[in-house]
């Protein structure tokens, strides 16, 4: 099965509902999802990761990330972070 990573982030729920029905649906057409909270860092590591990324990520507040995806949302916004440090993502959101 071709593999995939799968991050959600949530406030109320809706997006990780959305995030495990793309999962049960990979699954139908012959993908695997690691499915994890964008807030388990310790899960995955963007990194290294060499099969395709699907994030899934409401936004609150005044289009705010969810409060368990802040942290995400801080190291990615890194000023100090090389131009190419994602490069090798292949990703969607
Ligand atoms: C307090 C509040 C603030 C919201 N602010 C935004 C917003 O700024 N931009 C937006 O596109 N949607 C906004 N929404 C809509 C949410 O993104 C939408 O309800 C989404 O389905 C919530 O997903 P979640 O259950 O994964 O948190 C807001 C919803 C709430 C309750």
């Amino acid at each position: 099965m071709r593999r995939f990573l799968l991050l959600y982030a949530t406030q109320q729920g809706q997006a990780k509902a959305i995030a495990e029905e793309i999962c049960e649906q990979a699954v139908v057409h012959g993908f695997s999802a690691d499915l994890h909270c964008i807030s388990e860092s310790s899960k995955y590591d963007l990194k290294t990761e060499t099969a395709p990324l699907v994030v899934v990520v409401s936004t609150t507040g005044t289009g705010d990330p969810p409060d368990t995806a802040r942290k995400f949302v801080k190291e990615i916004q890194n000023q100090t972070l090389p131009v190419d440090f994602f490069a090798h993502l292949r990703y969607g959101r």
